[in-house]
């Protein structure tokens, strides 16, 4: 509908985008160019990866936070998930053991795409030309990430009730667009309480992240979110991290900032932010802390 050519409709869905984008930082999209047969090859081809054994994946349990690939896994008492993650965008970078690269970067490409029609879209729901966000945050040459993650079933453990595959947090970069998945477990904060996101089959859900929220000057913010684990089923995730250019320098835009709402943001550029957590480039975590003015 975004891209609608009835302009009632165009409007509308940009009303629709702007009330998500304040009230929930989350929206699904339906009818996108996914289709079914490429996001289950995704699918086959990360549980193949996830399924090689521990030693195999080793080689790429880095500690050099300039590595643009890394696999690690969480396993504690609340806490269980194994991720891979790699930059993918402006170079796409793969683990060689992944069968089918070719088939992950399709999907990515595509992705990567819709987000960027999204983007355009929130640039319209704040009163901006249409690439007003792409041409800002530099996004020809933006620095995108994708972290796969496996939550597997736990069997007879203690605590299962409170189990987590991911803790609360915020994510980086403008906006993550996760990849159609079956089964439940994401958590969205909504008004102090945890609401389960059900995805229709085949929705893709966006999530607002960091750099929405600066740019904003904290109008549309960064959704806090959380997963819990499935009790049923094996869930393999897959977010994509759509963020700006490394070298670009993301501030309030000045039409957000006057007497009531001074800049709340530091100007740091995407790379200096990022540097600010142990992994630097290929670390998906919150760096609000070391921007809030
Ligand atoms: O697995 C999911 O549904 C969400 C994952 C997530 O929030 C993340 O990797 O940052
Ligand atoms: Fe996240």
């Amino acid at each position: 509908m975004l891209i609608s050519d009835d302009p009632d409709k165009q409007f509308e869905t940009t009303q629709d985008l702007r009330n998500a984008c304040l009230e929930y930082g989350s929206f699904m999209v339906i009818n996108h160019e996914l289709p079914d047969n490429l996001i289950m090859r995704v699918y086959k081809t990360l549980a193949k990866f996830f399924d090689l054994r521990k030693e195999e994946k080793r080689e790429y349990e880095t500690n050099d936070p300039t590595d643009m690939i890394r696999w690690g896994r969480w396993d504690s008492n609340l806490i269980s998930t194994e991720f891979i993650k790699m930059v993918v965008h402006p170079t796409f970078h793969c683990p060689t053991k992944l069968a089918d690269s070719e088939i992950l970067q399709e999907c990515i490409k595509r992705m990567r795409e819709l987000g960027i029609q999204l983007l355009r879209g929130i640039s319209k729901t704040l009163g901006f030309e249409e690439c007003y966000i792409e041409k800002r945050m530099k996004l020809e040459s933006g620095h995108d990430f994708i972290s796969a993650n496996d939550y597997r079933l736990r069997l007879n453990t203690e605590n299962q009730e409170n189990q987590l595959g991911q803790p609360p947090h915020y994510d980086t970069g403008l906006l993550v667009l996760l990849l159609p998945v079956e089964s439940n477990g994401l958590q969205l904060e909504h008004h102090g309480k945890w609401i389960n996101v059900n995805p229709q089959p085949n929705s893709i859900v966006v999530i607002i992240a960091n750099h929405i929220e600066i740019l904003t000057n904290g109008k549309y913010k960064s959704l806090l979110h959380r997963v819990v684990l499935n009790k049923k089923v094996r869930r393999i995730s897959l977010p994509l991290f759509l963020g700006p250019s490394l070298d670009t320098k993301v501030s309030p835009t000045l039409e957000f900032v006057d007497e009531h709402h001074p800049p709340a943001y530091l100007v740091k550029t995407y790379k200096e932010l990022l540097e600010t957590n142990p992994y630097q480039v290929i670390d998906g975590m919150s760096c609000m802390k070391n921007v809030r003015l």
